[in-house]
């Protein structure tokens, strides 16, 4: 992409991006928001006059677009299913049980962090962001690609010019709500309950520029298109999404025993106050694609993973924030 550019502005990129890093990821900005909002205005107008310097991983394709009236709506080719869950160990012995029916004893499982968010779809079409959209019910879901490209962990541009379809789930971390929260309370608006809540209402803004003033972020778990013969496992088709640059949770773990799996759930369950985000719960999935296979879906859930959810925990319910995009 960066061929073409002259120095200035690939240095507007690049200080732009360092900024945005440092503001987003790091959460420690080295300089103001108005020295950065310089620099972008700055590589706006360059742009403006050069549209040809315009590039899709350019800072301004970010926080682009005007307010939309409404949201397209968006087919998932590959529909998204839902999850089975599951309480307690029992039940999950019960889906081990009923795993080594069907395969064999020689299966080996993925725990992953059942994050708190909701579930997206992101599209890359020869390594360009081109497609964002919610879960909706699995079948349809909505466009809201230019919410998405605020995320600053997902990147607009990958390293190789590949088409790809990935899953994950869109979530705010808690200090972002906190903030989201105390500010609320400063202008007299009702909270948000929690991150969950935040992070629908954030991403069912109409204006990306609300959006990008969330902070939400992304962890991806699975794909839909990407055919990559040589990914046989579902650990390696995490490590295949990471090494494109895309986030991925880095608590998942392959486990080959039930016990590793409670000794993981146990573990989770202790450090789950600590983690920078909300999570309900351990996903469990079996590793091997063609065990994946050979298990098949039900008509709602695949046979091939189940979900633990923690015990509920006691709140108190407070008049929850719906926001509506006006
Ligand atoms: C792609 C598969 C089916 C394997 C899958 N599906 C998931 N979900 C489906 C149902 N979803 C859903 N959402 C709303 C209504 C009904 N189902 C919400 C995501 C997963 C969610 C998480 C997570 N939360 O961290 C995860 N680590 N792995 C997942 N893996």
């Amino acid at each position: 992409m960066e061929e073409s550019l002259p120095q200035h502005v690939l240095d507007l990129h690049r200080q732009l991006n360092q900024y945005s890093y440092e503001y987003y990821v790091e959460d420690n900005p080295s300089v103001p928001d108005s020295e950065y909002d310089r620099l972008m205005n700055e590589l706006i107008a360059l742009e403006k006059e050069h549209p040809e310097w315009i590039t899709p991983d350019s800072p301004t394709q970010r926080v682009g677009g005007e307010p939309l009236k409404a949201f397209r709506k968006v087919t998932h080719d590959v529909p998204m299913l839902s999850l089975g869950d599951v309480f307690s160990e029992e039940e999950l012995l019960d889906f081990d049980r009923r795993v080594r029916q069907a395969v064999g004893d020689d299966v080996a499982y993925v725990c992953e962090l059942k994050i708190d968010g909701l579930a997206i779809s992101l599209t890359y079409e020869k390594g360009v962001f081109v497609l964002g959209a919610t879960r909706g019910n699995g079948t349809i879901g909505e466009d809201i690609t230019n919410n998405l490209k605020t995320v600053r962990s997902l990147p607009l541009v990958l390293p190789e010019p590949i088409d790809l379809e990935v899953r994950g789930e869109a979530y705010m971390p808690k200090r972002s709500f906190e903030r989201l929260n105390e500010e609320r309370s400063r202008n007299g608006e009702l909270l948000f309950a929690n991150p969950r809540n935040a992070a629908a209402g954030s991403l069912r803004q109409l204006d990306p520029k609300i959006a990008a003033k969330r902070r939400l972020a992304v962890f991806l778990y699975s794909s839909g298109r990407f055919d990559r013969e040589s990914i046989t496992t579902h650990y390696g088709l995490l490590e295949s999404i990471r090494e494109l640059g895309l986030p991925v949770n880095p608590e998942s773990r392959r486990c080959k025993t039930m016990q590793e799996v409670f000794d993981y759930i146990k573990e989770y369950t202790e450090k789950r106050d600590a983690l920078p985000y909300g999570i309900d719960g351990i996903v469990v999935k079996v590793d091997s694609m063609a065990q994946q296979r050979q298990l098949g879906n039900t008509v709602k859930s695949p046979r091939w993973m189940i979900a633990y959810k923690f015990p509920a925990e006691e709140v108190v319910t407070t008049l929850e924030a719906i926001e509506v995009s006006v």
